[in-house]
């Protein structure tokens, strides 16, 4: 299976990508080029870019995703406000001008909702009344022109990863009346359609087309009341228009949420980039090496780069400094992704409170039953067996993750409680007036 360069480290060897010719080939040639020659003025190498003089290879996209490597520890602010300004100037579009961005590339996402299925366009409107929910736990779609029907995923685990949701994953699937999909992160809708082309070009396990989204599901035998679940971890806060998406294949989808203390989950991402597995080629190696210049300097370019982003303010602002939303300068959705309660907020303009469970990271990993037996419940699926949960938990192991970690800095950690701070005081107002959660289970 090819790797996305920038996806994981995993397989990333100098040269590597290079041979196998891939689409990404040129991306990894031009990290080599920045490397050896270019890693220089910033505004030099993005003109040559633009100019064609580096060869038809280094095209704009793979260059604003390796431009990422340019971003250094900044010392302080204005150091930093220099850098970010330049890199502002060059690599972000208007915000008023999105479309500019996938310049030529029609928007998918019409206010409509609508998307091609079985060679023909299916709207919103059309799937709430094509669905079947006669059998309202195993949700089928059927359209004349398409030779079968279709699974339709009757719940999605939405959020958060680095919380546990391999874990949490894993249990409910192999409970007897939930199937699995192909895998466990599908993350079909992640992405615009232009983005999806390159992302998932040479990926065949991931599906590029809305029919083979639902292929995943097949092996849902219609005439059973089994469910099946989409589990990619990172849908709460990958891109503004996911919500719209998840509605539109089913808009009774039940989401589920599990919550970590956001600075915890951060420093677990941020292990995650640096630990055992390496430093992604795209972030400076300075960055992995010690917490404290990494979020020091996000936190520095997050303010200059999300002026209006605010505790209880305007969600978009959370995704348009994200990861995926538009230009993947900056690593920055490793904190930007624990502002829950934007995201939380977002999702509500989409589905009801009814439809959303939250559960703590925490009662997961100290009481696996109870977290699970609220889920059966919200899913109304009948409870494991007695004893079951730790057969399973016995048949996968913990998922605790036992590389090597740098120890949390601790002011580092510090900075995050701070930042984090009034965002998951938000957070508890809403879990506590929406969705009538008890105030002691909220544990950050
Ligand atoms: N049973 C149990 N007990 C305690 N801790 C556990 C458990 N299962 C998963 N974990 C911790 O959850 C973190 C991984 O979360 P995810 O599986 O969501 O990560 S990922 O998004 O799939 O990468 C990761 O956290 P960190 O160790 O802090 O990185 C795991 O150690």
């Amino acid at each position: 299976m090819k790797r996305h360069p920038w996806h994981s480290s995993d397989d990333y060897s100098p040269g590597s990508l290079v041979r196998e010719n891939d689409g990404f080939a040129s991306g990894a040639v031009f990290v080599q080029t920045l490397d050896s020659e270019l890693d220089g003025d910033l505004d030099d190498n993005f003109t040559r870019v633009r100019r064609g003089q580096l060869g038809p290879q280094y095209d704009e996209f793979d260059f604003r995703v390796n431009m990422t490597r340019m971003i250094k520890p900044a010392a302080d602010d204005s150091e930093c406000a220099t850098t970010w300004a330049s890199i502002s100037e060059n690599f972000i579009y208007p915000e008023s001008n999105e479309a500019a961005l996938y310049s030529g590339i029609p928007h998918p996402y019409s206010p409509d909702h609508c998307f091609e299925l079985c060679g023909e366009v299916v709207c919103e409107k059309d799937m709430a009344e094509r669905t079947d929910f006669t059998t309202r736990k195993n949700p089928s779609y059927s359209r004349p022109r398409c030779k079968e029907r279709h699974n339709i995923p009757a719940y999605f685990i939405i959020g958060y990863s680095q919380s546990g949701t391999t874990f949490f994953s894993d249990v409910i699937r192999k409970h007897n009346d939930v199937r699995a999909a192909c895998h466990k992160e599908i993350h079909y809708f992640d992405v615009t359609l232009y983005l999806r082309a390159q992302y998932h070009k040479n990926r065949v396990d991931k599906p590029r087309s809305i029919t083979s989204y639902f292929g995943c599901f097949r092996r849902v035998n219609f005439d059973q009341k089994k469910i099946i679940g989409d589990h990619t971890v990172k849908a709460i806060y990958t891109d503004i228009w996911y919500p719209s998406w998840v509605r539109a294949i089913n808009q009774r989808m039940k989401l589920i949420v599990l919550l970590r203390d956001p600075t915890k989950r951060t420093y677990s991402r941020f292990s995650q980039m640096g630990g055992g597995r390496g430093c992604p080629r795209f972030i400076r190696r300075e960055f992995c090496r010690d917490m404290l210049p990494y979020v020091t300097t996000m936190l520095r370019y997050i303010k200059m780069k999300c002026p209006g982003l605010q505790p209880g303010g305007d969600p978009s602002h959370a995704y348009r400094c994200g990861y995926h939303y538009g230009t993947e300068l900056l690593d920055n959705d490793t904190i930007i992704s624990g502002l829950y309660e934007l995201h939380v907020r977002h999702w509500l303009n989409f589905f009801p409170p009814e439809q959303f469970l939250f559960i703590s990271s925490d009662m997961l990993f100290k009481s696996p039953e109870e977290a699970m037996s609220r889920a059966t419940d919200f899913l109304e699926l009948p409870p494991y067996e007695p004893g079951a949960i730790q057969k399973y938990i016995s048949e996968i192991g913990p998922h605790t993750h036992t590389r090597n970690k740098a120890p949390p800095h601790p002011e580092a950690m510090e900075m995050l409680r701070q930042f984090y701070a009034p965002y998951n005081d938000e957070l508890r107002k809403l879990l506590i007036s929406v969705f009538h959660i008890p105030e002691e289970e909220i544990t950050f």
